[in-house]
């Protein structure tokens, strides 16, 4: 597991990481999420010894990263997808890797495989697309069979296969009981990987809790319902207390009452219904509403949907 206690990084005038205190457990795939220039990159790079604290500790399987006997066997990380040198091959750069931490070269063989990258191991990285060079940095973060993983940003240019392939290698190896902390800035496609996040916010930890819990803060995303007669709809669902708004074509937007309630009032007054759907609430929209509530947060500028400080 990974352990972090008050940690704090400055650069000069910026506080990067402020008293970050939480914990990453096995089992379940941990989500890190925050606008840019949060804090993300700072903390893991920490994690791994390759920035010194100001303050505070960060240690791994309750060792810091430097006092670790072999650091390859118990953590891995995907930081930086253009680190392998571009007049090397996918084959010859792991290589590299697996040589100096002592791995025999079947395992390279296997981690080509298991990111999809047998085919090209003999192709040099400089002609990768940004997808391929963080397969092979996937590759690389998996060469010891670590039982702690930092991925940081996987899914960056990646395609929508990739995407769905580097959420299924992170739920898996959460699976085999590795901790796993996977950064990113979109709120939504932590929702989509993640089974517990930790949310920052200018170096401040906002929320540390599971992905179920932190989408109910964002409270009922309302119904969405579409009929052949929405005025007489929105009547019958106003008498009912429900606040009403038009979506577009026929739906309204339903606020106040749940999809069986609207269903309910709909059939009692006899009109047909063509759509009745449940919004759900983004964590997008939660974690609006969340840094919206942060006092801290607030002095300064607010993340954009985007996530970006505005
Ligand atoms: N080496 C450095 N020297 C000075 N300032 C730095 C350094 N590294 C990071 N910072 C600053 O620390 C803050 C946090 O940066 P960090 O890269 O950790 O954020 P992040 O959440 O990972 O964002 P991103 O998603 O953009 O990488 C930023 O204000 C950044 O400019």
């Amino acid at each position: 597991m990974i352990r972090v206690r008050g940690l704090t990084k400055r650069y000069g005038d910026t506080l990067a990481v402020d008293h970050l205190t939480f914990d990453v457990n096995p089992g379940v795939v941990t989500g890190f999420l925050g606008p840019n220039g949060a804090g993300k990159s700072t903390t893991m790079r920490m994690i791994l010894g390759l920035d010194t604290p100001t303050s505070g500790t960060a240690t791994v399987n309750g060792r810091r990263y430097r006092d670790l006997s072999a650091p390859l066997h118990e953590v891995g990380a995907l930081l930086d997808p253009g680190a392998a040198h571009p007049g090397r091959t996918a084959h010859a750069h792991l290589l590299w890797l697996a040589r100096g931490a002592g791995l025999p070269r079947r395992r390279v063989e296997e981690v080509l495989d298991l990111v999809g990258l047998s085919s090209v191991a003999g192709r040099r990285v400089g002609g990768f697309s940004l997808g391929m060079r963080q397969r092979l940095g996937i590759a690389a973060a998996l060469l010891g069979d670590p039982g702690v993983l930092l991925f940081d940003e996987p899914v960056n240019g990646l395609d929508p296969e990739g995407i769905l392939w580097v959420r299924g290698l992170l739920g898996d190896l959460a699976a085999e009981g590795r901790t796993v902390l996977v950064s990113s800035h979109l709120m939504n496609e932590m929702q989509a990987t993640a089974d517990h996040v930790l949310v920052i916010g200018r170096g401040r930890l906002i929320a540390d809790m599971g992905v179920a819990e932190l989408t109910a803060r964002g409270g009922s995303g309302g119904v969405r319902v579409a009929s052949a007669d929405p005025a007489a709809l929105t009547a019958a669902l106003a008498e009912e207390g429900a606040s009403v708004r038009s979506g577009d074509g026929d739906a309204l937007l339903v606020g106040g009452l749940d999809a069986a309630r609207v269903g309910e009032i709909a059939l009692h007054r006899r009109i047909a219904l063509r759509e009745l759907t449940p919004q759900r609430t983004s964590l997008e929209a939660a974690f609006m509403e969340l840094t919206a509530g942060s006092v801290e947060h607030r002095s300064g500028s607010a993340p954009t949907p985007e996530g970006r400080p505005s």
